[in-house]
């Protein structure tokens, strides 16, 4: 069987409503933030249906026992954002995982050659390679960013079958480097743009992710 890169854009009205908001150039920057968080919230909820590690087991109720099906505790699950803009996403996708351990990485495209470069990583040298990783990074352009988000995972020993990406916009460049790199990743995303203008930047997409949620 081979292997492709799985794409889901999930049609729900919450998710396409906080898209709206979030690509309305007149949204200011307080209401952008709780558009990134909803998103980080209802992408989250459609990530981890088959990502969730379950154990089946029985309970006890007032008059009988049962079958029951509770969240593994013992399957190490992380967040790791994308510094800055992948923060917006990660208060959302918390506050579902609450339990996940979040390891930041900080990665910045450089304006002219497009170029990403890393400022800070506190991932750790290994990790268990049972361990289920949710990255957010809303903004998925020429791919360079996720795809050294994706190296620097995979050389620390993740499995690409185990990992998903949320993002809010992605654009053929960076799904096309994903699925040559990576055919068994997962992706979620509120949707996939046309493509890129000459700054790199996605069109119609929603300007500058970081920026707009931080004010700057
Ligand atoms: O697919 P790419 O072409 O690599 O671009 C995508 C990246 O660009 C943005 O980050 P940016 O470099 O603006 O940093 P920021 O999040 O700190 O604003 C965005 O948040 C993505 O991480
Ligand atoms: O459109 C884009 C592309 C990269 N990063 C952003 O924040 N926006
Ligand atoms: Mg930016």
């Amino acid at each position: 069987m081979t292997l492709q890169l799985r794409v889901y854009v999930p049609p729900h009205p919450l998710i396409k409503h906080w898209l709206a908001v979030a690509r309305d150039a007149a949204t200011p920057s307080v209401l952008f933030k709780s558009a990134m968080k909803e998103l980080g919230r209802w992408l989250t909820y459609e990530a981890i249906r088959d990502w969730l590690p379950t154990i089946e087991t029985t309970v006890q109720t007032p008059l009988a026992e049962c079958p029951a099906t509770f969240i593994n505790p013992e399957v190490p699950l992380v967040v790791v954002p994308i510094l800055r803009a992948g923060l917006g996403l990660l208060e959302g996708a918390q506050t579902l995982l609450p339990l996940a351990s979040t390891y930041h990485i900080g990665l910045v495209r450089n304006e002219e050659t497009l170029e990403a470069s890393c400022y800070l990583n506190k991932m750790p040298e290994q990790f268990n390679p049972q361990t289920r990783v949710l990255i957010t990074d809303p903004m998925l352009a020429t791919g360079g960013t996720i795809m050294m988000a994706m190296a620097e995972l995979t050389k620390r020993g993740i499995d690409p079958a185990l990992t998903r990406i949320i993002s809010v916009v992605a654009a053929p460049p960076a799904l096309q480097k994903l699925s040559s790199a990576y055919p068994g990743l997962i992706v979620y995303t509120a949707m996939i743009d046309e493509g890129l203008n000459s700054q790199g930047y996605i069109v119609p997409g929603l300007g500058d992710a970081g920026d707009r949620t931080f004010g700057t």
